[in-house]
């Protein structure tokens, strides 16, 4: 009989889950939720992968994350997998604050400090308690588990995490760099390793998705990473901005008399390389491209001179460097992103086997030269399974 944990990741607008068998790992069925609180009908793909595979759509008017999540336990129960037989769930949460670092078990308490930690996360911590809400009353029999995108780095060196800020104002304001997407660039980083058979390496992760963030970790420990109290900071994202001068905000507010959350809005919602190029979508940037788009080659250089900036400044801080690993839908497909930052990278010895990049593939590889100085590597991330791994070890020590 399997074991199946069902993994959840609630965003603004969508929901993206998994059903994990326990005992084996195998993927037994997965799916998306997209348009949630659109006045357009949302959308449920439910793929099932075992026993009958098949691969199920509806259209549906989904008002918020309960009704979207009542839509995907009714394709549980006409499609399969059989959701009695679920262990537990896993809720990916955004933003643990200093609250939370490991596995958590959800209880009332746990939820209402959830939302005392929202204001941290505005746009993620609100879907994400949404869906932990719904989920407890729809399969209120299993334990739920909330593991968090901070947790990995919690424990950053005190100057890596400090901002330039009144010290009182900070911590009375539990102002500091948090850090995300925490278990995608633990999975990868510890995948890297299997993968050069070494423990003791000085690693860079490129976490590029619509999110994306980049994180140095020496020796499994994470040191830095480039989002910061939100996952506003850092690189250039699909819609965005990552860094920027703090003072734009002011400027925008005194020019245009944009209020706060007018601001927010355009730097989270409006930036990034929808801002940039008019496309969210790497393939759409690449695409102008290659129709000779001034604008997204533009924004295909901001884009590629962040990252580089990054792994340059965290190489410094590493002492050295011995792998660049490129994970997440950008990181995993988009062949010329690579190979443009790594072209920004020869003053590190890094060399780009041109060939092996090209090569489209969902397996861990190495897309380096044999003489490179250091190794570049694509590692598909897999959140949802480290997910499950994290949730089985806290239900096995409880
Ligand atoms: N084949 C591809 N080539 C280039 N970019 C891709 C490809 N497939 C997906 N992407 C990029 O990956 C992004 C989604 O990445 P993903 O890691 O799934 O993000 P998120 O988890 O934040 O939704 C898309 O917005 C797109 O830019
Ligand atoms: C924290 C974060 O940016 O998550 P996502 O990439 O899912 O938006
Ligand atoms: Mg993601």
């Amino acid at each position: 009989m399997p074991k199946p944990i069902l993994v959840l990741n609630c965003g603004s607008s969508s929901i993206k889950y998994q059903m994990i068998d326990t005992e084996g790992e195998e993927l037994l069925a997965k799916g998306l939720v997209q348009k949630i609180g659109d006045t357009k009908p949302g959308t449920i793909d439910h793929e099932v992968l075992t026993g009958e595979p098949g691969e199920y759509h509806i259209d549906q008017q989904l008002p918020d994350h309960e009704t979207a999540l009542a839509g995907v336990f009714q394709m549980f129960r006409d499609h399969g997998p059989n959701l009695d037989a679920t262990i537990a769930v896993a809720h990916r949460t955004v933003h643990g604050g200093d609250r939370f670092a490991a596995p958590t078990l959800i209880t009332d308490e746990v939820v209402d400090t959830l939302i005392e930690l929202s204001p941290l996360a505005p746009l993620h911590n609100p879907p994400g308690i949404a869906g932990i809400k719904a989920a407890r009353k729809l399969l209120g029999n299993v334990p739920h588990i909330g593991i968090f995108d901070t947790a990995f780095f919690v424990n950053l060196p005190a100057d890596a995490y400090t901002y330039a800020l009144d010290t009182e104002l900070a911590s009375k304001t539990r102002l500091r760099k948090y850090g995300f997407h925490g278990t995608s660039h633990q999975f990868v980083s510890q995948e890297v390793a299997k993968f050069l058979g070494r423990d003791d390496l000085k690693q860079i992760v490129c976490h590029l998705g619509n999110g994306a963030s980049i994180s140095a970790v020496d020796s499994g420990h994470a040191i830095d990473t480039s989002m910061g109290l939100t996952p506003l900071a850092g690189l250039v994202m699909g819609t965005r901005s990552g860094d920027i001068d703090p003072g734009v905000m002011g400027y925008l507010h005194r020019e245009l008399g944009m209020d706060v959350d007018a601001v927010d809005a355009e730097l989270n919602k409006r930036s990034g390389l929808l801002g940039l190029t008019g496309h969210t979508d790497m393939r759409d940037v690449r695409a102008a491209i290659d129709a000779g788009d001034e604008r997204a080659r533009l924004g295909m250089d901001v884009y590629t001179h962040r990252l580089a900036f990054y792994i340059g400044g965290y190489a410094t801080l590493l002492g050295g460097l011995d792998a660049i690993t490129f994970t997440a839908g950008v990181g995993e497909n988009a062949a010329e992103v690579r190979s443009e930052v790594c072209a920004r990278l020869g003053i590190f010895g890094v060399e780009l086997d041109e060939e092996a990049n090209k090569v489209r593939s969902k397996q861990a590889r190495l897309v380096s030269t044999p003489g490179s100085k250091v190794a570049v590597l694509v590692v598909p991330t897999n959140e949802e399974l480290a997910m499950a791994r994290q949730s089985v070890e806290l239900l096995a020590a409880n």
